[in-house]
């Protein structure tokens, strides 16, 4: 039996439990009065589970299980609401986690289960493989909505853009879109500390890798013995962890077990045995030792060379004043040590700031920020010549691919290379060009890393992307993956498109005689009536080992997408398991039946006259913000800086991006939806109607494991879904209005003239707020939270005039349908609500160009509920304060989770009379 099997037994008969003494405290306890989880099994009571989960930085959420212990006695009401609460927060700290996150890893890693192994990296030493069996679901290559998560970063990334937001573009000049699949598994950065066995000298990243060794042995332990928990232990010995507490996700049946393993960790054999090769792990005293090692091993080394001496000489170093603590402390990321006001620090390009005596050790040895990997100039000619060969590349807007193939692999230092151009589809200008800009963008260094680069050129031109490398090649290295993944039942490498003028290029006649000998799909693309004589079609097809996927920004096709039902076109396969830990299996990521089924249990929780029931609620919940600000901007005087995003977000800022931590706190979250959907199961309560929807259509048939995913799944998605996008699209509205005063000023006279007076608002009030509304609409436009939409076609598809083979992923990048001058005018890229003053249709011609809540039958649930929030959070701060733009903000859309402000949203607030 699994332990979810286990857990749902107890979920549906706990009110029977007898008393148990708690093995941890002894004290006894009685099952039904606290949780049924899986410690049950090891009878451990709530109040040492909540030590147990404990782990660094997360003391608040013990507490509040802590809590919650005590108060187990307490009203029913109070107790859910702190279930409630600790679940909140817990998800919500998933949430950043997986902003945080890592650069997007698309292809194999999301289709191919991988085995944990040693790999050996370029110095010698070996390093760890996570399984993907112990990966967390977030690492993989979707972001929200299905999306392919990447480091798109708009305009400086990393810099400083400075742009004047009054006269300028609000959107940013240039996208690019990092996909990084190496950077976190392997890379040839095992010597770049945030990506390799560096990262290690971080105690929290230590936590990572030694699990992965932990769970190594811990897997000999027969699966029929096995149940997940996390327990956490102290340092192993003073030596190799000084001061940290270490956590490990440990799989164990009895306590005997438990004490038996504890035991054995303390032993040096086992600890070698279970950590790996130390050489592998390097803290911050190690860290000198390694510099010298890679200074012996330079000649064995294929990665970057040491920074240019004259420009290590050069580096600025500034004083460390108030503007470079806005976002906290200033920490040395080497050594991790406080970098402390007016100390001095030296300063990367990419802005990165660092000990003196920290980064310069680092620079005689790669030219690369141990940050970001923002690259530096070298004294290489060599290496300097490779760098120029990927600009020249970029540079060429139309490239055959057997020549551009050609001019990669002699400077690619990996056979996996995929180098990207600019595909040009219709006209195409240069965007920013400044140096830093090129620079940023180049990257040549991480382009040959990662297995996929692409760059997008937004607002103001529209231009789309462009792929390179095919997977069928005849020297692609990685066929063997690509048949591992075919064999795997994976669907995502089915089709291989037959691109005009193919049967010239013996290379590609070669691939396409392969794919039909594999009996895959060939398919021809249409010639491209805009590009005369080019190879590429006008609809790029992205290659990405084991899946092509099909850009889309093409009206009709997009138009055509909204067509299909989810049986046909729906959610990438993927997505399931990559985006487990935020969604489970809810409406986000299922398909088919199980789709229509959530969907007609959950859509109409969201009808008009529901969250017209809600509205009070919504109110509420603002006036926290509202009374923190008062008090802030009354202690400074009248006006105070504030960074409005912690306070909509409400999101803690969290150091650590370890898997063990997003894997405990998937458990954790998800044990304490079950907590409250018990709760609520047992007491039926009218007030949460949407959650007892959700039980009951749960326990429809469904096995007792299915019921609880069906809860889990579908909490996750409805909390995700209902707090990040909205949240982000607030933050973006007050910065449009700050930097547009006279918006500003309209939107405020219409909140006062529908809504002063009115407490608490009504839904009547709210859709006559015109002028909020569209301003709202313009925020969708400009900063779409969901900025990918992602499908498979789960069947052969028509889109447009292309037939589109089952088994393609099809991506849509809202940005670029909302930017587009065809559809929206020459001033696409300005923030202009009056645009939307007689409707979307008219404001962009056709309804599928402005798609922020999706369109089609995936269209968003809870858009009315978003719609309602935004208003109402508008109208309340806009009726309370004036917002003016801050000079520390530094205007760099991010792309996290969602579009997010890179660096925060700091704005100038101030109290109105
Ligand atoms: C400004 C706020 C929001 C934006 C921009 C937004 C955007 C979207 C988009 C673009 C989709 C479609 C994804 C796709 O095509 O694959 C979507 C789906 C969804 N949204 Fe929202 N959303 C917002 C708020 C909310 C809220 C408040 C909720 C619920 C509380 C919610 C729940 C959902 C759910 C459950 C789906 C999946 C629908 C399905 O696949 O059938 N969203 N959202």
């Amino acid at each position: 039996m699994s332990d979810h099997q286990r857990h749902a037994r107890n979920y549906s008969s706990v009110s029977s439990q007898p008393d148990v003494q708690c093995l941890v405290c002894t004290r006894p306890f009685t099952l039904d009065a606290e949780v049924a989880d899986t410690f049950e099994a090891l009878a451990i009571c709530r109040e040492c589970k909540a030590t147990v989960l404990n782990d660094d930085g997360r003391d608040e959420i013990t507490s509040s299980s802590r809590q919650t212990a005590r108060r187990g006695q307490r009203s029913r009401t109070s107790s859910i609401d702190s279930l409630e609460d600790t679940f909140l927060q817990e998800f919500s700290q998933l949430i950043s986690l997986a902003r945080q996150g890592r650069e997007a890893d698309i292809d194999l890693s999301s289709l191919v289960p991988q085995h944990a192994s040693y790999n050996l990296t370029p110095n010698r030493s070996q390093r760890w493989h996570a399984s993907d069996d112990e990966s967390d679901g977030l690492n993989y290559v979707d972001s929200v909505f299905g999306e392919i998560e990447s480091t798109i970063s708009f305009g400086d990334y990393g810099g400083d853009s400075d742009t004047s937001l009054d006269e300028h573009s609000v959107t940013a000049r240039r996208i690019s879109i990092q996909l990084d699949n190496d950077t976190y598994m392997n890379t040839d950065t095992d010597i770049d500390p945030m990506n390799a066995g560096l990262d290690q000298w971080d105690s929290d990243d230590q936590e990572d890798v030694q699990e992965s060794g932990f769970n190594e042995a811990v897997n000999t332990i027969p699966q029929h013995q096995q149940q997940s928990h996390d327990i956490q232990l102290s340092g192993l010995s003073e030596d190799e962890s000084e001061d940290a507490v270490w956590n490990w996700s440990v799989t164990i049946r009895h306590r005997e077990i438990m004490t038996n393993l504890i035991e054995d960790m303390e032993r040096p054999e086992m600890r070698t045995a279970l950590v790996g090769n130390p050489d592998d792990y390097v803290d911050a005293r190690q860290f000198e030792m390694l510099l010298e090692q890679f200074a012996e091993d330079s000649n064995s080394r294929k990665g970057a060379p040491p920074a240019a001496t004259s420009f290590i000489e050069n580096l600025p170093s500034v004083i460390i004043s108030a503007c470079h603590q806005i976002e906290g402390d200033v920490i040395c990321p080497i050594c991790k040590d406080l970098i402390p006001t007016r100390a001095r620090a030296k300063q990367l390009p990419c802005t990165h700031l660092y000990h003196s005596s920290c980064i310069l050790p680092w620079l005689s040895s790669r030219n690369t920020c141990p940050v970001c990997r923002y690259e530096l100039p070298t004294d290489d000619a060599e290496y300097e010549r490779s760098k120029q060969a990927i600009t020249n590349v970029r540079d060429i807007q139309v490239v055959g691919h057997t020549h551009l193939r050609e001019s990669v692999e002699e400077i690619s230092d990996e056979s996996d290379v995929e180098v990207t151009h600019q595909l040009a589809i219709g006209a195409m200008e240069e965007t920013n060009t400044s140096e830093h800009d090129a620079r940023v963008a180049e990257q040549p260094n991480s382009a040959r890393r990662s297995r996929g680069w692409f760059f997008i050129a937004a607002a103001p031109v529209l231009c789309s992307v462009v792929l390179v490398q095919h997977p069928m090649d005849e020297d692609y290295e990685d066929k063997e993956e690509v048949e591992e993944a075919r064999h795997k039942g994976s669907q995502a490498y089915l089709a291989v498109w037959q691109h005009q003028g193919d049967e010239k290029n013996p290379a590609r006649t070669q691939v396409l005689a392969e794919a039909r000998q594999q009996q895959l799909h060939v398919h021809p693309l249409p010639a491209s009536p805009s590009l005369e004589g080019n190879l590429w079609p006008s609809v790029p097809i992205l290659n990405r080992g084991a899946m092509e996927i099909l850009q889309v920004s093409d009206t009709d096709m997009v138009k055509d997408i909204g067509r299909w039902t989810p049986s046909e076109l729906g959610k990438p396969t993927y997505l399931k398991k990559s985006r487990k830990a935020l969604f489970g299996g809810g409406l986000f990521t299922e398909n088919g039946d199980e789709w229509a089924y959530q969907r007609k249990i959950i859509a109409p929780e969201f009808f008009m006259d529901k969250i017209k029931d809600m509205i009070q609620l919504i109110e509420d919940a603002t006036v926290p913000v509202l009374e923190a600000w008062e008090a802030m901007i009354s202690d400074a005087g009248g006006c105070k800086e504030i960074v409005v995003d912690d306070y909509l977000r409400n999101l803690k800022y969290l150091p650590t991006k370890s898997n063990q931590e997003i894997r405990t706190l998937d458990e954790q979250v998800r044990l304490l939806i079950l907590d409250v959907a018990k709760e609520q199961h047992h007491h039926q309560d009218a007030h949460n109607s949407l959650l007892n929807a959700i039980i009951d259509a749960a326990q429809d048939g469904r096995s007792a494991e299915e019921t609880e995913d069906f809860i889990v799944g579908s909490c996750k998605t409805i909390y995700f879904g209902g707090h990040e996008s909205t949240a982000v699209t607030a933050i973006w509205c007050l910065m449009l209005l700050a930097t547009h005063p006279e918006w500003q000023e309209r939107a405020r006279a219409e909140a006062i003239e529908v809504c002063q007076g009115r407490t608490p608002l009504d839904i009547d009030a709210l859709r006559r707020l015109k002028i909020v509304t569209m301003v709202i609409q313009e925020t969708l436009r400009l900063y779409p939270p969901a900025s990918l939409m992602m499908r498979e076609a789960l069947t052969d598809v028509k889109l447009g005039n292309i037939d589109v083979p089952r088994g393609t992923i099809v991506q849509v990048p809202r940005l670029l349908l909302h930017l587009d001058k065809n559809a929206w005018g020459a001033d696409a890229d300005e923030f202009r609500p009056e645009r939307f003053a007689n409707g979307v249709a008219a404001a962009c011609g056709a309804a599928h160009m402005y798609v922020p809540f999706g369109h089609g039958p995936r269209t968003c649930v809870g858009q009315n509920l978003a719609m309602a929030e935004l208003k109402v959070v508008l109208v309340r701060l806009l009726t309370n304060f004036a917002f003016s733009p801050s000079p520390t903000y530094r205007h760099s859309p991010a792309f996290r989770l969602t579009i997010e402000p890179g660096f925060g949203l700091p704005l100038m607030v101030t109290r109105l009379p």
